[in-house]
């Protein structure tokens, strides 16, 4: 068994390769590069919509609703809302590939009202996405794109739920953010804005303003990711003695920066400087509270450029009154913009309103960076920077590009054999591949098959962002077995069967030995083909439609069914007879271009030697 409603296999790194593209981010580390955004080449696949997402004013949701949006861009491209000021680079890329609405300072009704007339909303930590905000969408949105790393301020859950992407620019302003978290050090650290401040008041306060050095010092990098790692270089090169807390930071990465990483007791109680560079998440929100700055060595100063989430600022201001905490630097508040906060009018506390992100290298570079995220999405892609969706190399998804089309339809076709009134509950795919599970990634054909089942039964738009997710919401439990199959490990998959237990069918034949709904396909020079249903082999192109016959297997049937059909209009595309043994059952799968009307079937179903048979709509 590989895996039940969880992904099989999960590639924790992806490797993209190198493409010469006019948009290629060059604050990207070396090592890594972006696919080519607009290039014809590129695999495309619609894992992200099902409708077509260029294709907007389609939609039913929006004919009924007269929108300032629809009337100022009435052309088939997307929309894109911008809510909070983005970098000139990244919206030219935007403009050049779809209309671009910059409204800044919505308010949260402005925001939903306006949002279900655009495909794709980017934002930086100003702007809350919220639950309602993806309920006033109503299916239109596809991404939301995070201009920056934290995505504290977008509702993960309720995008998800939504089947709405969520990407984000991890990369371009870390840099920016760890210079700003050493500016605050130093500047806090030798009394720069306070004593400023006392200057352009007229005074000269050479005693008041005296500092504490800093070489020597310990300080505690609390969250050794991208910025703390960048702190901890800088501050060793003013010659601090650098220890870091991170539960999940590698020890390898820490030592070859001559960072020693320790407990989080251990760091906040023999550190002279903390610096604080972890997410807002449920397990660090308030996590410097009461407890923890009584812990604290007294006088610690403290720098805060992550979140103002991670620190219960009631529990600081007692501890700066107290003088615990000497001194406090915050570029980062619970509530941004704070409202009459003590803090802020401290006068220990060195504050700026979160400007770590906020250099004109770092604005540019993050907004290429979500803009390339945000247009891949909409055209298709699977991004690198994805939140809530699992990350799949293009390499990856080129060759699965004609399973994801195969897993659909045999999805498709297994539910519409299921009898009315049978509740699905079970559906096991079985791939059969000479690949070694671990380089099987099945996450994409999954969602297919659950896209291809769910979806003619229920109004749920299902994509790799909610396939799992609605599933598992309608009780769908989606197992999953593979099968070495002694073929070419040059393709994923030699087939891939489908079976759906416990239900009766409308079409009894398709049910195998073991009483399961049961249809295999595999893919024959690139395209998808029916090559198994219940225990009859066939061998069918699947598109347009299907007819699927079982008759007593005698001479004469595939010209009495053909004529049926040649002479009703309906054009037959394939044609693919199997049997069990020689004069007993056989049964025809026909590819039809059309949908036979209803006399037409009645004609089939006539035929003395008929014994079942069923249109299937692909
Ligand atoms: N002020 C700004 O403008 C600004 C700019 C950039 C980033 N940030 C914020 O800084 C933070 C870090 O950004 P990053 O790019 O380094 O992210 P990152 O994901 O690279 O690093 C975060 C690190 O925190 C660690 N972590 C998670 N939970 C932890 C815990 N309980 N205790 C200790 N460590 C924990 C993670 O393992 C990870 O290594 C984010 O919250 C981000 O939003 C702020
Ligand atoms: O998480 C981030 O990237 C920073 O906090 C930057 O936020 P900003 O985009 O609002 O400046």
């Amino acid at each position: 068994m590989i895996a039940s409603t969880v992904p099989s296999s999960s590639k924790s790194s992806i490797n993209l390769p190198t493409y010469a593209t006019p948009f290629k981010s060059s604050f990207l580390p070396s090592s890594f590069s972006v696919p080519p955004r607009f290039s014809p080449s590129t695999p495309r696949f619609q894992y992200l919509t099902i409708t077509n997402v260029l294709k907007t004013e389609d939609s039913p949701n929006l004919s009924s609703t007269a929108s300032n949006l629809d009337s100022i861009f009435s052309n088939s491209k997307p929309t894109i809302l911008v809510s909070e000021k983005l970098g000139d680079a990244g919206l030219d890329l935007l403009k050049s590939f779809a209309n671009v609405d910059c409204s800044y300072n919505l308010s949260p009704d402005d925001l939903c009202s306006k949002i279900s007339m655009c495909d794709a909303l980017i934002v930086r930590s100003g702007t809350k996405v919220n639950r309602q905000v993806f309920e006033a969408a109503k299916g239109r949105l596809k991404v939301v794109g995070r201009a920056g790393v934290g995505i504290d301020n977008v509702d993960l859950q309720a995008a998800t739920e939504f089947g709405c992407l969520v990407v984000n620019a991890p990369t371009a302003n870390t840099i920016a953010a760890a210079e700003h978290a050493i500016a605050l050090l130093s500047a806090m650290a030798r009394n720069v804005a306070q004593a400023d401040a006392s200057m352009k008041a007229g005074k000269w306060q050479r005693n008041k303003y005296v500092g504490v050095s800093m070489v020597g010092k310990t300080l505690a990098i609390m969250g050794f990711g991208k910025v703390g790692s960048e702190v901890a270089r800088r501050a060793k090169g003013l010659g601090m003695h650098v220890v870091a807390h991170d539960p999940y930071a590698p020890a390898d990465r820490a030592r070859a920066i001559g960072v020693e990483l320790i407990s989080f007791d251990q760091a906040i109680s023999t550190a002279d400087f903390i610096s604080l560079h972890m997410p807002l998440t449920p397990t660090t929100s308030k996590v410097f509270n009461d407890e923890t700055f009584s812990k604290m060595k007294k006088g610690v100063r403290i720098i805060n450029v992550a979140r103002g989430g991670v620190i219960d600022e009631d529990a600081l201001l007692k501890a700066l009154d107290s003088g615990v905490v000497a001194q406090a630097a915050l570029d980062v508040f619970t509530e941004e913009p704070p409202k009459d906060s003590k803090l802020v009018h401290h006068e220990n506390v060195t504050a700026t309103p979160h400007l770590g992100a906020s250099t004109k290298e770092a604005q540019e570079g993050v907004a290429v960076e979500i803009a390339e995220a945000v247009v891949g999405a909409l055209q298709g892609e699977l991004s690198a920077t994805a939140v809530n969706a699992p990350m799949v190399a293009p390499e990856v998804l080129s060759e699965l590009a004609p399973y994801v089309a195969l897993t659909e339809k045999l999805g498709r076709l297994a539910v519409q054999l299921v009898a009315g009134g049978s509740g699905i509950k079970s559906v096991k795919v079985v791939y059969r591949s000479a690949r070694d599970p671990d380089d099987l990634d099945t996450r994409l054909v999954r969602a297919m098959i659950v896209k291809g089942i769910i979806e003619p039964i229920s109004d749920s738009i299902i994509n790799l962002v909610n396939a799992d997710f609605i599933a598992k919401q309608k009780g769908l439990q989606i197992s999953e077995e593979r099968v070495f199959a002694n073929s070419s490990p040059g393709c994923p998959f030699d087939s891939i069967q489908v079976q759906i237990s416990n239900v009766k069918s409308k079409f009894a034949s398709a049910l195998s030995d073991n009483d399961e709904i049961s249809v295999e396909g595999r893919v024959k020079y690139g395209t998808p083909h029916l090559t198994r249903v219940g225990s009859f082999g066939v061998d069918v192109s699947l598109e347009g439609n299907l007819i699927l016959c079982r008759q007593v297997d005698q001479p004469g049937m595939i010209g009495m069914v053909g004529g049926i059909l040649g002479m009703n209009n309906v054009n037959v595309s394939f044609m693919s007879v199997g049997r069990t043994v020689r004069g007993k059952k056989a049964i025809m799968a026909i590819g039809v271009d059309e949908e036979p009307d209803k006399s037409t079937l009645k004609k089939i179903g006539d035929v003395a030697a008929v014994e079942e048979f069923v249109f299937l709509g692909l």
